[in-house]
């Protein structure tokens, strides 16, 4: 099967968009495909480039399959494209180190895996601290208050001291959310942020990834849910020729 991956025409919010500066994340000729089960070539972009700048909220849609996790891990540096290559703020993130790509995905671009991923020993809100915890007590304690305030506005203010178990999947979606911002990063790439909420809670994270936008970061994000694409001011669309 044969996809190859276009952008649409720019679509711009209600309130206008910020003027463009450098961009956070430039996407160069990318190709990512990966050989199926049965041997064939599964092909989910094709010299596909797009970069990402304060105030842009750039939507991936896609049926599903059609390779939205994909791309957005390989933005993520945690996958490498077959060609082309990523830049984030100008370095090219397959000429990093390990080390420097963890530290920048944990202080400038929050991620949100579609498993909302959570460590199962740890509460909420230790859970929503993971990111800081590499730089100390001190700095824990620090962003403790925010940490709270993340979860309060994601409506989860009654569950900072609960285990993981006890979470539902749109709780543990929020938490990871949370998680993602918690050390203010300038990009947020998310995975299906909105998958496993109720309208009210879904137009709540779309206000968040809007406002975050707004207050010149970025946001590159797969979705479903028409809301997000509604709002955001590009739309990637992953499709079967
Ligand atoms: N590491 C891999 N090796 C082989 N095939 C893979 C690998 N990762 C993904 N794929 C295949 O690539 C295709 C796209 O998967 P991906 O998870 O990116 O799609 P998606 O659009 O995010 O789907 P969904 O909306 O269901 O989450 C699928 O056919 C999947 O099986």
């Amino acid at each position: 099967m044969n996809r190859s991956a276009r952008v649409s025409s720019r679509v711009d919010t209600a309130e206008g968009r910020r003027v463009r500066t450098v961009p956070d994340i430039v996407a160069e000729r990318l190709t990512i495909d990966f050989r199926g089960a049965d041997g064939a070539k599964v092909t989910i972009a094709e010299d596909l480039s797009f970069s990402l700048g304060a105030g842009d909220v750039c939507c991936l849609l896609g049926r599903s399959g059609s390779g939205k996790t994909s791309l957005l891990r390989v933005a993520a540096a945690m996958a490498a494209p077959v060609s082309g290559r990523v830049t984030w703020w100008g370095a090219d993130i397959q000429k990093m180190g390990d080390d420097e790509r963890r530290m920048m995905r944990r202080t400038r671009i929050g991620y949100m895996d579609q498993a909302a991923s959570m460590v199962r020993d740890l509460t909420v809100l230790e859970n929503v601290l993971i990111p800081v915890m590499p730089e100390g007590r001190a700095a824990v304690a620090a962003r403790l208050g925010a940490a709270r305030d993340l979860l309060e506005g994601f409506a989860l203010g009654g569950h900072l001291d609960a285990t993981t178990a006890t979470l539902s999947s749109g709780e543990r979606q929020r938490v990871c959310l949370a998680r993602a911002m918690i050390n203010d990063p300038s990009v947020l790439i998310l995975d299906e942020p909105t998958a496993s909420l109720d309208r009210g809670l879904a137009d709540l994270v779309i206000d968040m990834l809007t406002e975050h936008a707004s207050a010149g970061g970025a946001v590159l994000v797969a979705s479903h849910d028409p809301h997000v694409a509604e709002s955001a001011t590009s739309v990637i669309r992953l499709e079967t020729d």
